[in-house]
């Protein structure tokens, strides 16, 4: 990390800067109104776990934040700059400090891991395919690929693998902030915890910010800092896993304190 991001890491007022800011955020499909008057923080350095019964809008939320849907009103200030405000340069610019790592990896099944670790590069930066290559070993490395993963495709990876490559390329630009939709969806428990691992190291070693919509109650309790539940078409609750298992919405209070939640908690114990 350069001399200049270190200083700022160190500035107490660093980890409080809020990297996403979602006011009043309205979205909805003709009159099916799906998310109404949202607000949500998420703070540097933090991973955020957003979670919430199937078809609240979790997927609606992060597709709208990413600009892929369109919003009927609020505002959306990433990294400190409002998307609507900003000139196309400084959009893209902007877009180049997000990492997506989407539900299933999308990965492009006709290229290579390397290559798909290197359309963002080709997209955003104008590199020699030299350096771009450096670029994409050191990434297959960061996330815990082997060097031969490099030259395989899709088709001839392991669910786990692919995760990993596919955040391999959402890093492919060193982003400040990552979404991750439901990260280890598919994965064995093992797996699910090794990935799990390898966002923390990735948060604690970069200093990235995670945003990560998740199911699995095994991340929420090992690696999330804060957690967001989504309901009722806005954040119904957000806080730690304490603050989960001391609130008293029924939805929250069977998610976090039903039967599976609790053999996890014993576990860890
Ligand atoms: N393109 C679309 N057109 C119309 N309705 C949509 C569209 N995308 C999503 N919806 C609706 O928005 C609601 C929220 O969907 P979303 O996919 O965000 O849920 P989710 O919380 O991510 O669910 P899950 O956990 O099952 O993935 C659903 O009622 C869905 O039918």
């Amino acid at each position: 990390m350069s001399t200049a991001a270190t200083e700022r890491q160190q500035d107490p007022a660093y980890e409080h800067e809020a990297v996403l800011s979602v006011r009043d955020l309205t979205v909805g499909f003709g009159s099916h109104i799906v998310l109404d008057k949202l607000n949500l923080e998420i703070f540097r350095g933090e991973i955020l776990g957003f979670v919430g019964a199937s078809g609240t809008g979790k997927s609606v939320l992060m597709r709208t934040v990413l600009r892929l849907l369109a919003k009927r009103s609020g505002t959306i200030k990433i990294l400190g700059a409002e998307y609507d405000r900003m000139s196309e340069v400084d959009r893209i610019a902007l877009d180049m400090r997000l990492g997506v790592l989407f539900q299933h990896g999308a990965l492009f099944s006709a290229l290579t891991v390397r290559e798909n670790i290197q359309v963002p590069m080709r997209e955003y930066l104008d590199l020699p395919q030299s350096l771009m290559d450096e670029l994409a070993r050191v990434k297959i490395e960061l996330v815990g690929l082997a060097p031969e993963a490099a030259d395989k495709y899709p088709s001839e990876l392991s669910g786990g693998m692919i995760k990993r490559a596919a955040l391999a390329r959402a890093l492919a630009l060193d982003p400040d902030l990552v979404f991750l939709d439901e990260p280890t969806s598919g994965l064995d428990p093992i797996g699910a915890a090794e990935f799990d691992e390898l966002i923390a190291k990735l948060r604690d070693t970069l200093g990235l910010t995670v945003y990560m919509v998740t199911h699995d109650l095994d991340s929420l309790f090992s690696v999330c800092d804060r957690i967001a539940v989504l309901g009722n078409k806005k954040v119904l609750v957000e806080g730690t896993v304490e603050d989960m298992l001391a609130c008293d919405d029924p939805w929250v209070q069977s998610y976090f304190r039903g039967k599976r939640a609790r053999s996890i908690v014993r576990h860890d114990e």
